[in-house]
């Protein structure tokens, strides 16, 4: 008799958690049965799931002005009553048990001691109590139950990305992520490590993997959607020992209460920690100083992404699988995480802690004595996107590893004059501090005489992982990290960059125009002028907000009602919004004029929750840049002054964004300033396959 494939997904449009989606049928009979009016359907795919879900959920209609968009709730709700209505996997791992997997919760007792044996200062020595899974085999597989879809149009939180096709190499890497296998994949600049994380992290979330997307600062985790990990880790600057850091996530009062009993000579058992079970008074007393959300959050994830791993030091890394073991209470590598780690460690190196006013030589993440352990899988992408010729990919790859022949130093010299330009687009120059990029930019639009447009923002806080709305101070700090400004001056001739992907996909993020005039959405309409949306659903000439994800991640979906009418509010905007000329990037060829209105920018938890807002014009003048924001870009024309660098990595960085040698100007070309990192030439020479 054939097989009668199982229904892993079961949509309920109406029951007592509301509308929501489930994995088992006895979760949805759960809330179902016995519920008057209850509405369910199983599906073979979670996708199904969510389309017959979606257009159902009701969302208040209240003016938008007044109601956060990205609020699971209107305002004048209690804070407990939207704590109730969450998702209630996502409350406390009090009010549900925990459950551990059994390899997780078996954890031998010769652990348990050789943990707290670790957890005394000579554990520093003793890397060798760790136990290595004896196959990948016993690391989690994944549920995946969607296709591969990667070019299709996408739902999920990453921006709208033109349909890339991943190439034979990305594809194993892709493939190794669905084998459960941890990894860390590298490549010089422009090998699309990128384009290669945001399909991984798609086809993750289009599974049910618990996933966390993390990178090691700002900037590169609002890039690909997540948090710093730092943030997601809950160990604010992660300065203190590993033990500390365990201890201050279960609650540090109980930790000194515990050191007490120790110096008494009472044994220390570590299973006394029990954050389930409340019978236990010390669960209790470690349950009220524990940072619960922190613990759940850390026993819950089963893949974690690290990002621009070249700017996370190997020590933290040592501690954070320290922490993964034992909050997880299971001794595999990284607890078992599966880690996908991305990065290049001939970019930017970790920033130098200071102790007593002098800097802490930092060491990389492949210094960790965790590393290998963790991180057996090494994948190398070779084929460079970025640029063409071949002789600009070897030049730049002789500079990633500071290896420069008479020849290449010549050839970087050419490179010196100037290159002019027909269409009246300028080379960005990129400045390796933020001052001499602002002092740039202003003079030169101080010296435009036409009129003056100021775009403030708005900002909107969103919830933390602790569901608390995000206070403005936090808010402010956490918005800072976008690329997109509080507020931006723009004249008639300025030129700008793009911070978004428009008009399907059409115009990229990075690309350079000039603001040609000040349309309001209705001119711009009659003018036939392109209005510049995020969105990939829109067909039509139409703004439309692309979908909020916070409504997913509460189990809601944006109703279409919901687009439509934020479309409305954008056309009857009144204000004016500058139109720009875009000449170089659009992928479909040739010039284009945009209208440039207000697009949402977003700062996320690891989970892809919305943690604040800002709506702003997607521009930012470009005449000059920062090397540290164009980390990650792709510029047509680029102009650097090497004069400036004081990082090593940073001439390598800052090179590398050029997309071609005829559009790249290099001044005050000096050998001595493009230093790869000792220490990361000796690790790659024992990784020649990575060269
Ligand atoms: N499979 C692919 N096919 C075509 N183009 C690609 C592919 N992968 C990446 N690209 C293009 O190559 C360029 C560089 O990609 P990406 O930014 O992902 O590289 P990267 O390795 O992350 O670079 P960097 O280290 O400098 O941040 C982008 O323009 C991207 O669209």
């Amino acid at each position: 008799m054939p097989k009668v494939p199982r229904k892993n997904f079961y949509a309920v449009r109406s029951g007592r958690e509301g509308p929501k989606i489930y994995a088992s049928w006895d979760e949805c009979r759960g809330v179902t049965h016995g519920f008057s009016g209850a509405s369910f359907k199983g599906f073979y795919s979670r996708r199904e799931a969510e389309q017959w879900l979606g257009p159902l959920v009701p969302v208040p209609d209240i003016p938008h002005d007044v109601w956060h968009p990205f609020r699971p709730d209107g305002p004048g709700t209690s804070r407990k009553a939207r704590y109730r209505n969450r998702n209630p996997v996502e409350r406390s791992p009090y009010a549900r048990p925990v459950k551990l997997e059994p390899a997780q919760s078996e954890i031998p007792e010769a652990f348990a001691h050789s943990l707290w044996d670790s957890m005394l200062p000579k554990a520093e020595t003793e890397s060798d109590t760790l136990v290595t899974p004896a196959n990948n085999s016993t690391l989690p597989v994944f549920r995946s139950s969607s296709p591969d879809n990667l070019s299709g149009q996408s739902e999920d939180d990453t921006p709208p990305e033109p349909a890339i096709e991943l190439s034979p190499e990305q594809q194993e890497v892709l493939d190794a992520v669905k084998a459960g296998r941890s990894i860390f994949f590298t490549g010089s600049a422009g090998t699309g490590k990128s384009v290669l994380l945001r399909a991984i992290i798609k086809w993750c979330r289009d599974g049910d993997r618990e996933l966390a997307v993390t990178a090691s600062t700002g900037i590169a985790a609002v890039n690909i959607g997540g948090s710093t990990l730092h943030s997601w880790a809950g160990i604010g600057l992660g300065k203190e020992t590993a033990e500390r850091l365990v201890w201050k996530i279960l609650g540090s009062d109980k930790y000194d209460e515990r050191r007490e009993q120790e110096k008494q000579g009472k044994p220390f058992a570590y299973d006394d920690y029990d954050p389930d079970n409340h019978d236990d008074p010390l669960a209790l007393l470690a349950s009220r100083y524990s940072k619960r959300r922190v613990v759940q959050r850390w026993r819950h994830v089963s893949t974690l992404i690290i990002d621009e791993i070249s700017m996370i030091d190997g020590k933290l890394f040592d501690k954070l699988e320290f922490i993964a073991r034992v909050l997880r209470k299971n001794n595999q590598p990284f607890g078992g995480i599966q880690l996908i780690v991305s990065g290049d460690f001939c970019q930017l190196p970790p920033v130098p802690d200071h102790e007593n006013g002098a800097p802490v030589p930092s060491t990389f993440a492949f210094d960790a004595r965790t590393w290998n352990l963790c991180l057996g899988n090494i994948m190398c992408l070779k084929k460079v996107f970025r640029q063409k010729e071949q002789e600009f990919v070897d030049m730049l790859n002789a500079m990633r590893f500071g290896k420069l022949l008479p020849e290449t130093i010549e050839a970087f010299k050419k490179l010196s004059r100037r290159v002019t330009y027909t269409d009246n687009i300028e080379p960005t120059d990129l400045f390796s501090t933020r001052e001499e990029v602002d002092n740039a930019n202003q003079w030169r639009l101080h010296r435009l005489k036409t009129d003056v447009h100021v775009y403030a923002a708005r900002d909107t806080p969103g919830y933390d992982r602790n569901y608390n709305e995000v206070k403005p101070d936090v808010m402010e700090k956490l918005l800072d990290r976008l690329v997109a400004q509080k507020s931006i001056t723009l004249k008639e001739g300025a030129q700008v960059m793009l911070i978004k992907n428009l008009v399907q996909g059409s115009l990229v993020n990075g690309t350079i125009g000039k603001v040609v005039k000040f349309l309001t959405t209705s001119e711009a309409q009659q003018l036939g002028i392109k209005i510049g949306v995020p969105d990939n659903e829109s067909s039509s000439n139409k703004p439309a907000i692309h979908s909020w994800k916070i409504g997913r991640h509460f189990g809601m979906h944006q109703p279409q009602d919901e687009t439509t009418r934020r479309e409305r509010e954008l056309l009857s905007k009144p204000g004016l919004y500058p139109v720009v000329w875009f000449n170089q990037g659009s992928i479909h060829g040739g010039p284009i004029e945009v209208l440039c209105v207000p697009n949402d920018f977003e700062v996320n938890t690891a989970d892809g929750r919305v943690e604040a807002r800002r709506e702003q014009v997607p521009l930012i003048l470009a005449w000059a840049l920062s090397i540290h924001k164009s980390q990650g870009q792709t510029l047509e024309r680029v102009r650097v002054d090497l004069g400036s660098i004081f990082e090593k990595g940073q001439a390598y960085v800052a090179l590398s964004r050029a997309t071609s040698m005829d559009t790249l100007e290099v001044r005050n070309f000096d050998p001595a300033k493009v230093i790869a990192h000792q220490r990361v030439l000796e690790w790659t020479r024992t990784h020649t396959d990575l060269i």
